[in-house]
């Protein structure tokens, strides 16, 4: 079993996350986990603070090397802002004067409609938001995606498996249908401003941005995650915590702003008549005499039965609008009671780009899991050996 946590808050000194239950002789370094947290930086509507703060990562369990010894990874990633955060994060009791000396330690008293900041108030009693939005905020995405480096590299090394995504919607701009990124597409989408796949479409959404932007306001959208190269057989029918959908379904709606998730052609699918909804199976030429069974579509997305079915695993995350919208939204001040409206000291306008890698890490630590429960494996060359050995006694192929 792959368990993973994290730990910090948004302007604290750093974010930690911890990975137990990866197998030893997986081929990951530092600059493995820098390129997804650069990654996760970018993208055409990001905030300010997306461009002056730094990820700082550190390896500091687990890994000798570059390889991984079999022991829980733990991961630090350093906040370089932290030195102006330093009071009002402090761990320690800090000096009531120095406190009221200044101006960001005052509490934050209007809470943001969509952000967790009242109903955090009244669960744990805080008459502040600021330690609700310390440990709400999205900072927290960039120690799942170091976390998901590791697990990406594993998926690769042990099964040849490849995690990729594109944005399929920002706002009411949409792609065409049927556009799937293939196995090595991700660093030409990271060139798109947006990550998307369609450069026609790619410059309706940044438009629509900048819109969003100039009219002090915010914006939503829909990622698609694809894999390739998974196996038929991870995840299971027999229980509904085993099944791979729902456990995907989980992770992706356990991302900040995450309102919806769809496995393949998801809601469309429920619109159609079921002669035009399912993935039709034909005889593929067999070069060893043993059958080979082919789908002609992937509306399932890979995933029938709560299994990978062998083909292509496509899932989709629709994230809400930033809820600090620039145009501030009416709130009540909870110190007074009075009309007010809401924090606002600076937000992404839109985070759909750089929430893709986001939606990559947590699939990639999914299937890591799931790949584990069904070929286990002390070490990368057992776990490959099993899914191996399994794969070339399939009865069917
Ligand atoms: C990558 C990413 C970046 C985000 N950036 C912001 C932001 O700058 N401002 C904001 O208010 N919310 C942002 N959010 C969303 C909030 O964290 C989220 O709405 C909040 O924690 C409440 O959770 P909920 O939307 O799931 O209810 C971001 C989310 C993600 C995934
Ligand atoms: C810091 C990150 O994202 C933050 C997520 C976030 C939120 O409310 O979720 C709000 C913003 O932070 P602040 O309110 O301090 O400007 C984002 O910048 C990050 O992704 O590294």
């Amino acid at each position: 079993m792959l368990r993973w946590l994290t730990a910090g808050e948004s302007h604290g000194q750093q974010l930690t996350a911890i990975l137990e239950g990866l197998p030893a002789g997986v081929r990951v370094q530092t600059a493995d986990l820098d390129l997804d947290l650069a990654r996760r930086r970018l993208g055409h509507g990001r905030g300010a603070r997306m461009s002056f703060e730094q990820d700082v990562v550190t390896l500091t369990g687990g890994v000798r090397h570059g390889v991984t010894q079999g022991g829980p990874i733990a991961v630090q990633v350093g906040n370089t802002e932290w030195p102006k955060w330093t009071t009002v994060m402090s761990a320690d009791p800090v000096d009531p004067e120095v406190l009221a000396s200044q101006a960001r330690n005052a509490p934050l008293t209007r809470p943001r409609p969509g952000h967790a900041d009242l109903a955090g108030m009244q669960k744990y009693g805080f008459d502040d938001a600021r330690p609700v939005l310390e440990r709400a905020s999205a900072r927290e995405t960039a120690a799942r995606v170091a976390l998901g480096a590791v697990a990406r590299a594993f998926l690769r090394q042990a099964l040849d498996v490849e995690v990729v995504s594109h944005v399929v919607g920002i706002g009411p701009v949409v792609v065409p249908d049927g556009i799937v990124p293939g196995p090595q597409d991700n660093p030409r989408i990271d060139e798109d401003p947006v990550r998307c796949a369609d450069p026609a479409t790619s410059e309706l959404m940044v438009a629509e941005v900048d819109d969003a932007r100039k009219n002090g306001d915010t914006l939503g959208g829909v990622i698609e995650v694809v894999v390739h190269g998974l196996p038929p057989g991870l995840g299971s029918h027999v229980h509904w915590d085993r099944r791979l959908d729902s456990r995907l379904a989980g992770a992706l709606m356990g991302v900040q702003s995450v309102k919806a998730v769809e496995v393949g052609d998801g809601l469309e699918t429920a619109r159609r008549r079921g002669s035009v909804a399912h993935d039709e199976m034909v005889m593929a030429d067999s070069v060893d005499g043993q059958h080979r069974v082919q789908r002609t579509t992937d509306r399932a997305g890979g995933i029938e039965g709560g299994m990978t079915n062998g083909e292509v695993l496509r899932v989709r995350a629709a994230m809400k609008p930033i809820s600090t919208v620039p145009r501030a939204l009416a709130t009540v001040d909870v110190a007074t009671g009075e009309p007010a409206v809401a924090i606002n000291q600076r937000s992404d306008a839109c985070a759909v780009p750089r929430g893709a890698v986001v939606m990559e890490a947590m699939v990639a630590l999914v299937l890591a899991d799931a790949a584990l429960e069904k070929f286990g494996g002390d070490s990368v060359p057992e776990t490959r050996r099993n899914a191996q050995a399994y794969l070339e006694n399939l009865k069917i192929r």
